[in-house]
């Protein structure tokens, strides 16, 4: 059985989305997302799950600056789920005067909280399902939780369907350390972190490399390198399979630009096919090269 490690307590959405990706295997609940990464460079765990982005807030900084600082991870698998919010309190609890959850749930249910809680106290914890325990232990009166937080806690639920947006998704990754990459399936996203030097176009000379092969990206994020104002490090998701020739050629186009991390190639939880370019297909990228070697082994011109 595989040992996963997830940004827990229990009744997390990242707990949902662990299940999901892993059924059946040995989850083990991490506080924060930092550690449950460090179970797996250390060997504690054999992958984590964890949350990478949400259609309302955009990414969760706390995993990408996890996935680019210490020793390489990659993703393995991806899953999208759908978020709508719980609101749970004490049973027979009095008075709501402080409500907390997770800043990126906080943020999909602004509009609710200042239309049914608008007297209570907003307080950022580090999950949804720390939010319950908080209101458990009497230390807030009411979580904005995951649906199944319900199931953990003994709490009730003064509303549930909660969602500013209607039809936000979470993105969660399964990452491990470096190993055997998973198959090509036609529908993938490699994911890459990008540090160049602040020079004049760097950013839209890496971006060209990605361009001119005709890959379409489909994230792109910067996040300050911390150690000098002003410094960046680019993190680019990509449709297409690090094992494709035409993301080869890519790849190594940009590890001559920059330092990259690879951050891993895997399938789509959306399953959508990568758009191919004219003239920029693997079978394109092949005979290129065929016709390349030809030329070096005086066979052709
Ligand atoms: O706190 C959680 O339950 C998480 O898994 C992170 C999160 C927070 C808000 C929306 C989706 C995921």
């Amino acid at each position: 059985m595989l040992r996963i490690a997830y940004f827990g307590p229990q009744g997390t959405f990242t707990e949902q989305a662990a299940r999901a990706l892993a059924p059946g295997e040995d989850l083990t609940p991490y506080e924060t997302v930092r550690m449950a990464l460090t179970a797996v460079r250390e060997g504690a765990a054999d992958a984590a799950c964890v949350p990478i982005e949400n259609s309302v807030e955009g990414v969760v900084p706390t995993t990408l600056d996890g996935l680019s600082d210490g020793d390489p991870l990659v993703a393995v698998a991806e899953t999208i789920l759908p978020i709508h919010f719980s609101v749970l309190t004490r049973p027979g609890g009095g008075e709501i005067r402080t409500v907390a959850s997770h800043p990126h749930a906080l943020a999909q249910v602004r509009e609710w909280l200042e239309a049914n809680l608008p007297g209570a106290t907003v307080v950022a914890s580090s999950s949804t399902a720390s939010a319950a325990v908080g209101v458990v232990e009497g230390t807030y009166d009411a979580a904005v939780s995951a649906p199944v937080a319900i199931e953990h806690y003994a709490l009730e639920e003064l509303a549930t369907g909660v969602a500013d947006v209607h039809d936000a998704q979470t993105r969660f990754l399964l990452v491990r350390r470096p190993g055997e990459l998973p198959e090509p399936t036609g529908a993938d996203r490699t994911s890459i972190v990008a540090a160049a030097v602040n020079r004049t176009g760097t950013l839209a000379e890496l971006l060209a490399e990605l361009a001119s092969r005709g890959i379409n990206l489909t994230r792109l994020d910067a996040r300050p390198t911390r150690n000098n104002f002003g410094e960046y490090r680019f993190f680019i998701d990509f449709e297409g399979h690090v094992a494709e020739p035409r993301i080869v050629s890519a790849m190594a186009a940009l590890r001559r630009r920059c330092h990259l991390r690879f951050l891993g190639s895997h399938p789509r939880a959306d399953d959508v096919a990568a758009t191919v370019e004219p003239g920029a297909g693997n079978q394109d990228f092949v005979e290129a090269q065929a016709w390349v070697d030809a030329v070096l082994k005086g066979e052709g011109a």
